[in-house]
């Protein structure tokens, strides 16, 4: 037939696919490496013609097999959460040759919120209120599935754009059994101690209200502009004596916690932040406010920065 008798039919839209070839994964570039695994950058483009789309694919690292498990209940996890504060998740993808299995997201072309701040360190309060919202709002969502994340922190959320950030890695996320609220964990493996709760330190009992806290320590971290001269693990170690080493960091952790020692107000913080964050590091975790209490507060606040401004 004549090239030019042949009407190109446009390509009815793939539907949501969770399964992924991986001989159409083009690798691009590695995003990220840590215990948890790695991720990479893929275009996923069975055309073969570059038009494919760009997908963030997290690999197990081979041979751990007991975390093949665990990878598995992550991937379940954020394969049920619909949310548009949290990464979405896109489909598996099976590496035949290594019997493992790979984790295809939507890609965040500006990476995690350290680096985001640490490139653009002019943005402003309304700014960082509103990605401190948009954070609550995707914990309301996980509190909402009796999920706690157990690894909120700045490195953990991820910018879409300069208005729109998500919480990324359910690596560690757990669901609280329906005639408990709250989660004990066995092995507490590598925690980072320095954005847990007390409770979480001393008797690895997780919550929403521990997560509640981590919260506080990740509005310290936006307010910090995520500037490492002030990140937390620098700032507890400053008042533990940089000369106390593991395993008594944690109890040291825990005692000037006790004796009320908290992060300092980060510089030019708005004092109606500051008092969020203390508001989330309530020793008691019963004290603590839930994400909407939060959420509402957030939201007042960011209305007073714009009758401010209106001046
Ligand atoms: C799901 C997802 C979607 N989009 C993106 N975009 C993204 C875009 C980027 F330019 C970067 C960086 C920016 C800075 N330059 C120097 C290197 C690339 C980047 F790091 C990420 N990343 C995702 N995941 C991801 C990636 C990487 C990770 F280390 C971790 N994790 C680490 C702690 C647990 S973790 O799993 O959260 C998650």
């Amino acid at each position: 037939i004549a090239k030019s008798s042949v009407r190109r039919t446009s390509i009815p839209a793939q539907p949501e696919q969770t399964v992924f070839e991986e001989r159409h994964l083009r690798f691009i570039s590695s995003l990220g490496k840590g215990n948890f695994g790695s991720v990479e950058l893929c275009r996923y483009d069975p055309l073969g013609d570059n038009t494919g789309e760009l997908v963030a694919v997290k690999k197990l690292q081979p041979n751990e097999k007991s975390t093949l498990e665990d990878f598995k209940k992550e991937v379940k996890i954020l394969s049920i959460f619909e949310c548009e504060y949290i990464v979405k998740y896109k489909g598996i993808c099976y590496s035949t040759g290594r019997l493992s299995m790979s984790l295809v997201m939507e890609y965040l072309p500006h990476g995690n919120l350290i680096g985001y701040l640490n490139t653009y360190q002019h943005i402003n309060t309304r700014r960082m209120l509103l990605f401190a919202s948009q954070i609550c709002k995707g914990m309301e969502y996980l509190q909402s599935l009796r999920y706690v994340h157990r690894d909120l922190a700045a490195r953990n959320i991820l910018v879409a754009s300069e208005s729109l950030v998500k919480i990324a890695d359910f690596g560690l996320t757990k669901v609280i059994p329906f005639d408990k609220d709250y989660y004990r964990v066995m092995q507490p493996g590598e925690s980072p101690i320095f954005w847990y709760a007390p409770e979480s330190i001393n008797e690895s009992r997780f919550s929403h209200k521990s997560d509640v806290w981590s919260f506080g320590v990740v509005l310290h971290e936006l307010f910090s502009y995520c500037n490492t001269n002030y990140n937390p693990k620098r700032l507890c170690m400053q008042e533990i004596g940089h000369n106390v080493h593991n395993p008594s960091v944690s109890m040291h952790l825990e005692n000037i916690l006790k004796s009320n020692w908290r992060l300092p107000a980060p510089s030019n913080c708005p004092p109606e932040v500051y008092g969020l964050m203390k508001q989330c590091w309530a020793y008691n975790f019963e004290e603590r406010p839930c994400f909407s209490s939060l959420g509402k507060q957030i939201e007042t606040i960011m209305q007073e920065e714009r009758d401010n401004l209106k001046g």
